[in-house]
């Protein structure tokens, strides 16, 4: 199986930061876990006094009431600072949540696909959900056990420091001993998360080819694939608990080698006088509460690490630039601070200046590609596949950014326009059709800062002829679409084609806009776009020739290059590759298809 591909920036741990946005509870929370200690830490002291009263036939009963008071206080504090810490440590979560679900959808969309979406959706959930243990141990546990042991520890050097040279010599080869169990636990949590993300991606991509999976029977295949993951998780998750399992019996016998050693030194102890038996009382007190924080330390640590390692995997997402903070060199400003211009007037709608740009890939995907389009009218870009359509409006729309060459759209180059303007006037129907989760009527609106009226929504439907489909649907324009009730694929690409109809972008891109659309459907769309390229340019990518036969200017390409460019009839004339394209279709679909 193979290992996400890694995001572009290596890991840091600014995520942490986070903690400490939690003022209020954190520090609430570290005051009354400081409380507690210092209550249990004074136990062992009252509990010598209770001894000291009944030796000398005094009543212990204020002690004892002391003890009382202090061991329900230290109870109750500890039980309030849990809660403040998991309050902070839950706030933390949701905004990690919240940051990383931003910058994923802000992510440039080559990032956001090496990414994966299993893989962004994993760290916006389990390993977001780890952070909790970096709180929960790191804030207040981790320090407490150690405040707690090194005060123990100096309190029982007040009573007998002999005796306590006897405790620090076992502790210190039990913690020898952990450390050596231990050492390898953050490799085992790393590489757990790392199975747990490519579990989500294998998962959300295989449910998103559901229908192909189960027509080629391939569920028990692509089942075994996932299960894979969750075998390497549970492998790993395995390996880390073998490690720790360790920890606690280790530490257990280290109490069980110092109360052995203790017992042996107090017959000297008490008989030169260097402790008295209630001295001594609370020493072995303070002894068995020793192990408890020291326990705590060694655990910590390594559940520390599972934290850690997925703070450092957010972190790696949120220190991906988004496509705002992308700049077109090194010491350009972002995107998002470039100033604000308008288009230029009189400028083409988009020019093409020997454009090259590569998907990562040796062969460039557009090649030295120039050519235009006029503000107004239809331009079609055909060419076979894999010629670079695609790719030259993905370079419009500022999804891509050229290698070399420019882009320039209403006379500015697509590098310096701030992204949210430049797809204010850039309207896009990319091949997918996609449609959000949600009703007909969000579907419609998606990017609208002020919503529009159910008359021009039903406008815009009975222009691609779904006024009545939609009309049939259970709650109409409030269906939710998706789940439950959803649309024909011809059905979404002209829901989809609807939304870009409804924008006010002077440029309008269509990647195949009649690629799922019968004869009838594909003559209405005709109509649309002709209306439509009436006072806007109009941008489109079509196998089918019937579809752009009537455009105002066709651009051939292929490889990235532009081979021609005319209309249809001049095409036809002079162009070998168009009359071959031409040809393709006649052979395939008949004449009539070709003209
Ligand atoms: N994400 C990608 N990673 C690597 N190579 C890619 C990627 N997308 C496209 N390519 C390559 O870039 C070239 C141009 O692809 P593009 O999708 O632009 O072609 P197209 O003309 O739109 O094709 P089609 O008509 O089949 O949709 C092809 O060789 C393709 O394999």
């Amino acid at each position: 199986m193979t290992a996400a591909p890694p995001l572009t920036v290596p890991p840091r741990l600014r995520v942490l930061r986070q903690v400490l946005q939690d003022r209020v509870n954190t520090v609430t929370a570290v005051l009354l876990a400081l409380l507690a200690t210092g209550a249990t830490l004074t136990v062992p002291l009252v509990v010598r006094r209770v001894v000291e009263d009944i030796a000398a036939h005094r009543s212990p009963a204020g002690a004892v009431l002391l003890m009382t008071v202090l061991a329900t206080t230290g109870a109750i504090a500890a039980a309030l600072s849990a809660f403040c810490l998991a309050r902070a440590g839950e706030r933390t979560v949701l905004t990690v949540r919240q940051r990383i679900a931003a910058h994923a959808l802000r992510l440039p969309l080559p990032e956001a696909r090496r990414a994966g979406a299993g893989e962004l959706v994993a760290r916006a959930t389990s390993d977001s959900a780890q952070l909790r243990s970096v709180i929960d141990i790191g804030v207040t546990q981790l320090p407490m056990a150690c405040l707690t042991a090194v005060a123990t520890l100096v309190v029982m050097g007040f009573l007998d420091w002999v005796l306590l040279l006897v405790v620090v010599g076992t502790f210190s080869a039990a913690a020898l001993a952990i450390g050596v169990f231990v050492r390898g636990v953050r490799h085992s949590t790393a590489a757990q998360q790392a199975a747990l993300g490519d579990l989500a991606q294998r998962f959300t991509t295989a449910l998103g080819a559901l229908p192909t999976i189960k027509a080629y029977r391939a569920e028990a295949q692509v089942t075994a694939g996932i299960a894979g993951c969750a075998e390497t998780a549970a492998t790993a998750a395995v390996a880390a608990a073998r490690r720790q399992a360790f920890v606690t019996p280790i530490m257990g016998l280290g109490q069980q080698f110092a109360l052995i050693g203790v017992v042996m030194g107090s017959g000297v102890r008490l008989a030169s006088g260097a402790i008295d038996v209630a001295g001594f009382a609370a020493f072995l007190l303070y002894l068995l509460q020793l192990v408890a924080p020291l326990t705590l330390v060694a655990n910590g640590f390594a559940r520390l690490q599972l934290g850690l390692a997925a703070g450092a995997r957010i972190e790696q997402v949120l220190a991906t630039p988004t496509e705002d903070q992308r700049t077109a060199t090194a010491d350009a400003p972002a995107r998002s601070a470039l100033p604000v211009a308008a288009p230029d007037p009189g400028a083409r709608a988009v020019e093409f200046d020997r454009v090259v740009f590569r998907h990562g890939t040796e062969r460039p995907a557009v090649d030295g590609l120039s050519f235009t389009v006029p503000r107004r009218g239809v331009t079609a870009l055909v060419g076979p596949s894999g010629a670079g359509k695609t790719t030259a409006l993905d370079l419009v729309e500022g999804f891509l950014l050229p290698d070399s060459g420019s882009v320039r759209v209403l006379g500015r180059d697509t590098m310096r326009w701030p992204l949210d303007r430049l797809r204010t006037q850039v309207a896009y129907l990319d091949q997918t059709f996609a449609l959000i989760e949600g009703t007909v009527r969000e579907n419609l609106e998606l990017g609208r800062e002020t919503p529009l009226g159910d008359a021009a929504l039903r406008d815009v439907l009975a222009s691609v002829g779904l006024d009545r489909v939609v009309a049939e649907l259970p709650l109409g324009l409030d269906t939710v679409l998706g789940r439950g009730d959803d649309l024909s694929g011809g059905q979404r690409q002209r829901l989809a084609l609807a939304r870009t109809l409804l924008s006010d972008a002077s440029v309008v891109l269509l990647d195949e806009p009649t690629s799922q659309l019968d004869s009838v459907n594909e003559s209405r769309l005709r109509d649309t776009v002709e209306r439509l390229a009436r006072d806007r340019a109009v941008l489109m990518v079509a196998h089918r020739i019937s579809t752009v036969r009537g455009a105002d200017h066709i651009v051939v390409i292929d490889e990235g290059r532009r081979l021609d460019s005319g209309t249809h009839d001049e095409l036809l004339e002079r162009c070998v590759p168009y009359q071959e394209l031409v040809r393709g279709q006649a052979t395939t679909v008949g004449a009539g298809a070709g003209g």
